[in-house]
């Protein structure tokens, strides 16, 4: 505690320092915090005292403004809070008060229930075929150079402590609180996972799994790869611990999400009017940064299948894995009905285990750096990054082939499915490279731009090293990536007045403060979950290629999932950059393309997965609470009525017993767009929300002053990078585009936006690299 204290005291003199610095605006200060380690009994006229997780780290907080602790009711303390004081979700209280048991009994239970509990983890169920669709969706779980055997025994461990308090709550009957008090599970053979330490915390170069950016030694590991996901508000799981949310609020079973998909998400044609695929391919490419969860599997690494071998219906209980939550479908299910499936595979997320054996509530696992750092590139560990890298001049492996530098081939037959003997697909950072076709071109171009920058620096400091040339080419495509997100993507995203409140829009010039020790970058479930899926709505189910103004072809997006191999013949990656750029893409609305909701990843099968259900069964999956809860989180008022959701209400009220009950995904989606956003009010604020965490708990961030980001860039440099754009990389590394819109997720049609010649979009200047 001590420690901490100087610590953030030491930054409140920089910040104080800084204040004459160009560029840094003060803000008109709304409220001054007292001192934040005392612990207040009231807070200022005015304000609220809340628990922390209603006080989002950003809104109305000035870098060196900390919030004042103060004395909650329930005895613990909470921030006095300008924003989220009206919130008054709290947890169903629907468990028996009970006595704690004495230690030697607990003890007694705990060697009991971990028994079960291993029985269970160990247990082996049936693992899915090979040509089963699932099985490629099972594939998106897969990292880069995964270890199967380390990976497996971290999520034997969480799933262990997870069943050991679900199963001492039941056989005990006590609040989950009380189970997570309990200080002391462990037995003799119990292995508890220690936080990992970080010897140095002024690293020039950012290190490959993230670890190392929060420089207070017990947080140092904040936002690394496989680090849980957090949360916005407690999760609605039904035990309190980890049981899926499963229940309408009056006690009946929700309806199934395949139902809810068939019901509410119709495959419609809307494009959005003026933006295109390239933004719907640049927002999944970006989530492969930030977020990868992963599936519980069976104890031979293999994935489990739920339902018959024949999909007709469900596993009987007694065959079924404890992580099974297959999908069911109507017999009369318009579509899977004809083929006699009854059930859609699905299996829960793998979980992060607590440090020190603690016990708490199941969180999930993100296999991926939490950081916006270009970890779908360099992968999040580095063991994949020297798998990526070629050793000479500081480059990435690629290929020289006929349509220019290609990634690596991958001789792990499995990448691209069990039954692809002899299909090209390709190595990067990040497992899911191959999953559609345009996400597989946007990894070659970044690949692309890394050794172009890597061959300018050698030219300009050839008494450069091999290392320090990779690492600084790293630094600039991240800072480029970085760049890109906040000035041309997220504006689009949230619209204007969000980049305001949660001061989101890049600075024109001079250096940042912004960046707080006390955010944690990591993942919001609600967010990876529900909001960023967003996107799936976006999806268009056809590229339109197009030759001197016709289209001339029009591939299905499920013949180009897990199967990149187009991206060899002469002149189709240019061609397809092409249509991503002049082919609008779909609205974010509650319409989404058969390609996904019925046949992505069908292989050569005659019907494939449904995300639309996938993500509904996700969101449940994860205990992500139910639309009402986040609506009142920022401030708004809960729905009472279907009505309130306009033309939608009947088909709601066939698929929910009450507002209560709808699912955050589907609540969302069904929001119009807030003002100038791609997306409704709820959605802008969770995603807000968590870019402002990737700015201001990331320490590396490119636009970080001297004194806080050990790799900071120059005043020099950062001018450079601030001259960025999507259009020049893709002028740059893609062949043969020579003219394109100046502003790259807009279509030329766009009053402005009309294509120019590559020569005159800006370009970075990198003499300032010299040295
Ligand atoms: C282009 C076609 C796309 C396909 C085939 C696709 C497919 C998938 C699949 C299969 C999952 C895992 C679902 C689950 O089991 O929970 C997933 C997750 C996700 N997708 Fe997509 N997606 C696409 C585009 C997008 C776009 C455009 C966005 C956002 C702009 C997006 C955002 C997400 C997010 C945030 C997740 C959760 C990831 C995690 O935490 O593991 N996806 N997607
Ligand atoms: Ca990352």
């Amino acid at each position: 505690e001590v420690e901490f204290r100087k610590y953030t005291d030491y930054f409140d003199d920089q910040f104080d320092s800084l204040e004459s610095f160009q560029g840094y605006q003060p803000r008109e200060q709304t409220f001054r915090y007292v001192s934040s380690e005392e612990i207040a009994k009231y807070c200022p006229n005015g304000v609220k005292c809340v628990p922390p997780i209603q006080c989002p780290a950003h809104v109305n907080l000035r870098s060196n403004e900390k919030p004042q602790k103060c004395r909650l009711s329930s005895k613990k303390w909470g921030y006095c809070c300008l924003t989220g004081y009206n919130l008054t979700v709290s947890r169903p209280d629907k468990y028996r008060n009970h006595q704690l048991r004495n230690g030697a009994m607990l003890r007694e239970i705990v060697t009991e229930v971990k028994n079960i509990a291993e029985r269970m983890i160990s247990h082996r169920s049936h693992s899915l075929r090979t040509d089963n669709p699932d099985f490629l969706h099972h594939l998106t779980f897969q990292s880069t150079n995964r270890n199967h055997q380390r990976d497996g025994k971290i999520s034997k461990w969480a799933l262990e402590q997870i069943l050991t308090g679900q199963l001492i709550r039941e056989r005990e009957q006590m609040l989950p609180e009380e189970v997570f008090e309990l200080t002391d599970v462990r037995d003799e053979n119990s292995v508890c996972l220690q936080p990992p330490k970080c010897k140095n915390t002024q690293l020039k170069y950012r290190t490959a799994d993230g670890n190392c950016n929060n420089p207070l030694p017990d947080r140092s590991f904040w936002g690394a790869a496989g680090q849980p996901m957090e949360r916005l508000l407690l999760p609605a799981y039904e035990d309190g611990i980890w049981a899926p949310r499963q229940h309408s609020v009056d006690g009946s079973l929700l309806t199934s999400p395949r139902t809810v998909s068939r019901i509410l998400f119709p495959d419609f044609d809307r494009p959005h009017s003026f933006i295109n695929l390239l933004f719907m391919q640049f927002g999944q490419f970006t989530t492969h940064d930030f977020t990868q969860s992963s599936s519980i599997q069976n104890d031979d690494g293999q994935p489990i299948q739920c339902c018959k071998d024949d999909g007709s219906s469900v596993l009987p209980p007694e065959e079924m894995h404890f992580a099974c939550m297959p999908i069911e479908v109507d017999a009369d299910d318009e579509f899977y009905g004809p083929f006699n499936q009854g059930c859609i595979n699905f299996v829960r997320l793998s979980l992060a285990p607590y440090f020190n054996c603690r016990i708490g509530f199941g969180k999930q696992i993100s296999k991926v750096t939490h950081f916006l750092d270009a970890s779908g590139v360099y992968g999040s560990s580095l063991e994949v990054q020297g798998l990526l890298r070629s050793f000479q001049d500081g480059k990435l492996e690629v290929f020289p082939r006929i349509n220019g530098d290609m990634l690596p081939i991958t001789t792990r037959n499995q990448s691209c499915g069990g039954t692809s003997e002899g299909k090209i697909c390709y190595l990067s950072g990040d497992g899911r490279t191959n999953q559609i076709i345009s996400l597989t071109l946007l990894h070659t171009m970044f690949a692309r731009e890394h050794n172009r920058i890597a061959s300018i620096l050698v030219r300009i400091n050839p008494h450069y090293s091999d290392e320090l040339l990779f690492q600084e080419a790293r630094r600039v495509l991240i800072a480029e990536m970085q760049h890109i997100i906040y000035a041309e993507y997220l504006p689009l995203l949230v619209g204007r007045s969000a980049m305001e409140r949660f001061r989101l829009y890049p600075e024109k010039n001079g250096y940042t403060v912004d960046y707080d020790p006390n955010i944690n970058p990591a993942i919001r479930n609600e967010f990876s979950g529900a909001a960023f899926r967003f996107g799936h709505s976006t999806v268009d189910g056809h590229f339109k290629m197009e030759s001197n103004g016709n289209v001339e072809e029009k591939i299905e997006i499920p013949d180009v999932m897990f199967d990149p191999e187009r991206l060899e013949q002469e002149g189709f990656p240019g061609a397809l950059m092409q249509t991503l750029l002049v082919q609008n893409m779909q609205k974010a609305d509650h319409s989404v393309t058969r390609g996904l909701s019925v046949f992505m990843f069908r292989g050569s099968n005659p019907f494939g997965v449904d995300l639309v259900a996938t993500n509904i069964q996700r969101g449940r999956d994860q205990g992500i609470r139910s639309y009402n809860d986040y609506l009142e989180l920022i401030g708004g008022k809960r729905i009472e009525s279907f009505d309130e959701f306009g033309p939608m209400a009947s088909r709601l009220r066939l698929v929910y017993r009450h507002p209560d009950d709808v699912d955050l995904w589907v609540g969302g989606l069904l929001e119009d767009p807030f003002q100038d956003a791609v997306v409704g009010q709820l959605f802008v604020e969770i995603i807000a929300e968590q870019f402002s965490r990737f700015k201001r708990g990331d320490r590396y961030f490119y636009s970080n002053h001297p004194k806080i980001n050990p790799g900071y860039l120059t005043p020099c440099q950062l001018r450079e990078i601030r001259k960025v754009t999507l259009a020049r990389i893709i002028c740059d590394n893609i062949e043969p585009i020579v003219n394109i819109q100046p502003f790259a997720f807009l279509t030329g049609e766009f009053p402005g936006n009309q294509p120019v010649k590559c020569q005159n979009i800006p370009k970075v200047d990198f003499s300032c690299w010299k040295s």
